[in-house]
């Protein structure tokens, strides 16, 4: 039963979202690149929605409020503005939904930024992630979770292509500490307390409405702009390569993910079993210099002048291949964008989102 006081929080959201597929997803990070197209993409297909999302300061929250208006709120996905740290809001929420699955998005991403503001990775990888699944833990449906981890726990590793088994225990970077730290917490949650866990690897995700902060992107503005490009050196002066994804073929990993994840083992009292534990790679499996990929925006954008610096930057990891075998098997997955391709989508929306913008028509 629905208390007054809870009645009273969230007016508009529904205590049960409507799902034509028996699924209710509470997806964290909704407002962010990859929660939005995922949202968008359950909602559409039948599965009940909330999402949730702090809207941090981390990238332009313009872009963020954009994905609001224009891609969530017209497809019906209601989205609380709230932290994962903030247990009583969660529980408030779940006391609210009995949610069947959590596509957890919400972390502080970046490679780069962990230099600028490493406690902010702490906060949301970390002690957001725990948060999360105590509130999960004590929930009645303990719903099943399907958790964002990256290709950057591979770190040092230089055995390509990469596949799960492979050691993942030297991170080059803070983010990737924490991501991969998010894998080991989960791991015990799903040993101790019988949650089922799904932690999917993303490889480098590019496409519409996507991260600002990320290479593929600013290189567009850059390129547009005459200003120059850093292209990062591996070691010895080598090339940088990356396995670059297309937004959709993350989202489909991710539903198939949400529907072939099994129930948590220790729910409404039944004695504990063992529930579901799966890392699985999501990527393209072929990888692209960082020099293609200006070559490619260049085409695209009709820019010729090239004005590139090589500059060497330590801790960059040369190249990320995923070994996708596991996710065809588990997930039926396959990758269906090639790079030339995905970033014909990008640039289109990219140039259509910003001229929209400046003759304020948005
Ligand atoms: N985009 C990629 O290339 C890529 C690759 C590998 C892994 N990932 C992972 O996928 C997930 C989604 O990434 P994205 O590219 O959509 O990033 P994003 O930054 O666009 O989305 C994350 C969203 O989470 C929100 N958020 C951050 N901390 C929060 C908190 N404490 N409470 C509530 N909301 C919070 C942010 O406001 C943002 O909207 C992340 O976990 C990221 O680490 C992304
Ligand atoms: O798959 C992941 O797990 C990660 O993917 C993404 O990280 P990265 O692969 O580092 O993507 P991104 O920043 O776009 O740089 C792309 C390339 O451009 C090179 N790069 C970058 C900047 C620059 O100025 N010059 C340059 O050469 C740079 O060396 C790199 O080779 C996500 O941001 C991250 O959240 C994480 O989850």
């Amino acid at each position: 039963m629905v208390s007054r006081a809870q009645k009273h929080f969230c007016p508009q959201l529904s205590t049960k979202p409507h799902s034509r597929t028996g699924h209710t997803v509470f997806v964290t990070g909704a407002a962010g690149f990859i929660g939005a197209h995922a949202s968008v993409a359950l909602k559409r297909r039948g599965d009940g929605v909330v999402g949730l999302d702090n809207f941090n300061q981390y990238y332009d929250i313009t872009l963020k409020k954009s994905r609001l208006s224009k891609l969530l709120d017209r497809a019906g996905v209601f989205v609380v503005e709230g932290d994962i740290n903030d247990g009583v809001l969660l529980r408030k929420l779940f006391g609210l939904v009995q949610f069947t699955h959590v596509l957890h998005l919400a972390a502080q991403a970046g490679v780069r930024y962990a230099m600028v503001n490493p406690n902010s990775y702490i906060r949301s990888n970390i002690d957001g992630f725990v948060n999360l699944l105590e509130v999960v833990k004590s929930s009645i449906a303990q719903p099943a979770i399907i958790s964002a981890s990256s290709s950057s726990v591979y770190g040092l590793n230089s055995k390509v292509p990469f596949s799960e088994k492979d050691r993942t225990d030297q991170p080059a970077s803070l983010y990737a500490a924490t991501k991969k730290a998010g894998e080991e917490i989960a791991h015990a949650y799903n040993h101790i307390y019988s949650l089922s866990i799904t932690g999917l690897r993303f490889f480098t995700v590019y496409g519409p409405w996507g991260r600002p902060d990320m290479a593929y992107f600013f290189f567009t503005k850059d390129i547009l702009n005459r200003k120059q490009i850093s292209i990062f050196e591996g070691p010895n002066h080598g090339t940088i390569a990356r396995d670059f994804t297309y937004i959709d073929d993350i989202v489909n990993g991710c539903l198939s993910a949400i529907d072939t994840a099994k129930k948590s083992t220790g729910t409404g009292g039944k004695k504990k079993g063992e529930a579901q534990f799966r890392i699985i790679n999501l990527g393209n499996t072929s990888p692209v210099s960082v020099h293609k990929l200006v070559n490619i925006l260049e085409k695209l954008l009709k820019v010729k002048e090239k004005k590139v610096v090589l500059m060497p930057r330590n801790g960059v990891v040369p190249i990320t291949h995923a070994n996708i075998s596991l996710a065809r098997v588990e997930l039926g997955y396959k990758r269906t964008v090639d790079l030339e391709m995905g970033l014909k989508k990008f640039v289109k929306w990219y140039l259509d989102y910003y001229d929209a913008k400046k003759n304020s028509s948005w």
